[in-house]
């Protein structure tokens, strides 16, 4: 008998990772892989490993150990748990096997592939699961499967997902997903995007066109494929549309910037702290760089967030989640997925 077409086929989650437990020796070994990464910390190695080894892991381990224990669950940690949800859910609603990878961490990108390969897979569909494009996200997602590919599975296909920032789809299951949670009364919904240095914007840009400024805002520029910070504005432009707010309810800002380097701005902390003596009392404010709530969503902006911009004189703070296992995003997941699935 035929086998179907399909029975090779495989879709893999990949999602950033977290460490084991919140134990500091953990903590330690995961900010080691995932700050070694030469598309995260972008130094020459030497200076890299200086940075990382003999100044950042002496004191960060404790630091966000103590934050992990504030935001992990019984199952362990958010970010894995709901990615380990979504990948439930999708599976669900597709008739391949669907795998769960973590860019850092277990289970590693080599597991999830490993398991699908167990499977018989052969044809990888891989979803790299951030919305706009980084080199510290999608790019470092699709090096690191290329690596394990060429050197354990050099007879299997991948191919990626792209950035999905500007698609329908997606928009629209954001929007739903925000417009469900804003209170009726807000007066600014802040959208605070994860930051990465403005060097990486620059850097990755092939045109090397963008110049922060005036590029990003704009509708149409050569840099915009590549253009993490476009890709932020663009998002937060389609929401606001879709949800039909006016310009001046809608603010873009940069959060969990690390080090000395010049991060994109504005900052979000510093933001947050001006807000209440503007006379912004009441913020809603969501973080659309993350698919999953993580220790950057649930600590950094629903914990610590909040109570800068208490202290700053605002009164009252809504955190919208991420879209987690929300069905209209599994139903972006699939779609995505599927596109990808039938180019084999
Ligand atoms: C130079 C450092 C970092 C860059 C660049 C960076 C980019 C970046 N990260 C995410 C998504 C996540 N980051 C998370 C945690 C986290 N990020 C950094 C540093 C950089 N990130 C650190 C050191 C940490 C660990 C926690 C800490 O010590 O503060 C997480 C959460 C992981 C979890 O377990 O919950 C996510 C998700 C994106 C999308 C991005 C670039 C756009
Ligand atoms: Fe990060
Ligand atoms: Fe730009």
């Amino acid at each position: 008998m035929n086998q179907p077409v399909h029975n090779k086929k495989g879709i893999l989650l990949v999602n950033l990772g977290s460490p084991k437990s919140t134990d500091v020796k953990d903590v330690k070994e995961y900010l080691d892989e995932f700050l070694m990464d030469e598309k995260v910390i972008d130094y020459r190695w030497i200076f890299r490993a200086l940075l990382v080894q003999g100044i950042i892991l002496k004191t960060r381990p404790n630091k966000s150990a103590e934050a992990y224990k504030t935001v992990w669950t019984d199952e362990g940690s958010p970010l894995i748990v709901i990615s380990k949800n979504l990948q439930k859910e999708l599976q669900k609603l597709v008739d391949v096997p669907v795998g769960l990878g973590m860019r850092y961490a277990e289970p590693s990108i080599q597991t999830g592939i490993q398991e699908l390969v167990d499977k018989g897979i052969t044809e990888i569909t891989l979803v790299p699961l951030y919305p706009q494009y980084a080199m510290s996200t999608t790019e470092t997602v699709i090096d690191k499967a290329e690596e394990v590919r060429l050197k354990f599975f050099p007879d299997i296909k991948i191919n990626y997902v792209q950035p999905f920032y500007n698609r329908e789809i997606y928009i629209d299951a954001l929007a739903k997903s925000i417009g469900e949670k804003l209170p009726p009364d807000f007066d600014l919904l802040q959208f605070s995007y994860h930051g990465v240095p403005e060097r990486h914007i620059y850097k990755t840009d092939p045109t090397k066109t963008c110049s922060m400024d005036n590029c990003c805002q704009k509708d149409d520029h050569p840099s915009h494929k590549f253009c993490y910070r476009h890709q932020c504005y663009k998002v937060t432009e389609l929401v606001r549309e879709k949800l039909g707010l006016p310009k001046e309810k809608v603010l873009v800002t940069f959060q969990s910037r690390l080090g000395k380097d010049k991060w994109m701005e504005p900052y979000t902390d510093a933001t947050l702290e001006g807000l209440g003596k503007k006379g912004i009392k009441k913020l809603a404010i969501v973080c659309p760089a993350f698919v999953s709530d993580c220790l950057e969503t649930l600590e950094e902006i629903s914990v610590e967030g909040k109570e800068i911009f208490l202290h700053g004189g605002g009164e009252r703070f809504d955190y919208i989640p991420c879209l987690n296992e929300d069905a209209d995003w599994v139903n972006v997941v699939k779609t995505l997925s599927e596109e990808k699935l039938a180019q084999f």
